[in-house]
């Protein structure tokens, strides 16, 4: 894998010293989990690379100039009284965005962040994984190359949780950077192909976590004569075919999108004949 930023000996004091020459390589397409005590300096390390802190000292270098990196603090801002769509649309806006583009854009993200239904709806309305979800949006307006997650799990209940860790596992499936601080012990292993332990103002230790083994999902199903052109617009759908007289459906997809394909398809009047559970090679 190809390096995407170079962190340089960092150091960074407020009033006392945080870290000190702290040294980083971050890989293109991999997911980075930053762990450590807290007030070990996870959040200003982020902040750092985000361009929003400045170090003490040391460089923070992109490869390639033209990188793009979008950051999602902890908490989404208060009293925000626009809508989903609104706010996205302003956020664009100030940063140069054309409103035909952002219109696209959005309407793909909240797409993509099952909020689509949300979209007229004020955010103040909004649960936290919902705010989560629209600060991710936010990030990502721009296609970003990186985006940095400070706690992105924090004060989630467990549906928002696997909802969210769905969205994260397949923007990194599709190539997204990804570097996040995390205590949630199922996102190390399920998204982060590193992690890095910061502690005694230095990053105190390095490890890969052990993955869970990803599976897909093989799903059979009678298609009652229905037309299914709405499977065009779902993502996570590795193959399909159509068999018989064409009214059996054999479908295999990725875990992340199998309980939304399922509800989606029995939805649409089809029945489910049988699922398989197939292991990654
Ligand atoms: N703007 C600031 N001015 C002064 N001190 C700060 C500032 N931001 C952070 N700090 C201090 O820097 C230290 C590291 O803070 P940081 O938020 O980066 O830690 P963290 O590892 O993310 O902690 P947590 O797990 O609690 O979120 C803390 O002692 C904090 O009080």
């Amino acid at each position: 894998m190809a390096t995407l930023i170079e962190v340089q000996e960092l150091t960074k004091t407020y009033f006392t010293r945080i870290f000190s020459n702290l040294s980083l390589s971050v890989n293109e397409g991999e997911a980075l989990a930053i762990r450590g005590d807290n007030g070990s300096g996870k959040s200003t390390l982020l902040k750092i690379l985000a361009g929003i802190t400045k170090p003490t000292h040391g460089t923070v270098k992109c490869m390639n100039p033209d990188t793009m990196i979008g950051y999602v603090p902890e908490n989404f801002p208060y009293n925000i009284r626009f809508t989903a769509e609104q706010y996205l649309y302003h956020m664009g806006r100030i940063r140069g965005f054309s409103g035909s583009t952002l219109q696209n854009r959005i309407s793909s993200l909240l797409y993509q962040f099952h909020l689509g239904d949300q979209r007229t709806n004020a955010i103040g309305t909004f649960s936290k994984g919902m705010k989560q979800k629209v600060g991710m949006m936010q990030a990502l307006l721009e296609e970003s190359d990186v985006l940095l997650l400070d706690e992105p799990l924090s004060g989630l209940d467990l549906d928002a949780r696997n909802d969210l860790e769905s969205i994260l596992y397949r923007l990194k499936s599709d190539g997204l950077t990804i570097l996040f601080t995390c205590h949630d012990k199922k996102l190390l292993n399920n998204i982060a192909d590193r992690v890095i332990v910061l502690g005694n103002q230095r990053i105190q230790s390095e490890y890969v976590p052990a993955k869970k083994s990803r599976f897909h999902v093989k799903i059979e199903a009678d298609t009652n004569d229905q037309n299914l052109d709405f499977l065009d617009e779902i993502d996570g759908i590795i193959s399909k075919k159509q068999t018989g007289n064409g009214d059996l459906l054999l479908m295999d997809v990725e875990r992340s999108a199998s309980d939304r394909l399922l509800l989606t398809l029995i939805q649409h009047g089809i029945s489910i004949q049988s699922l398989r559970r197939e292991d990654e090679k």
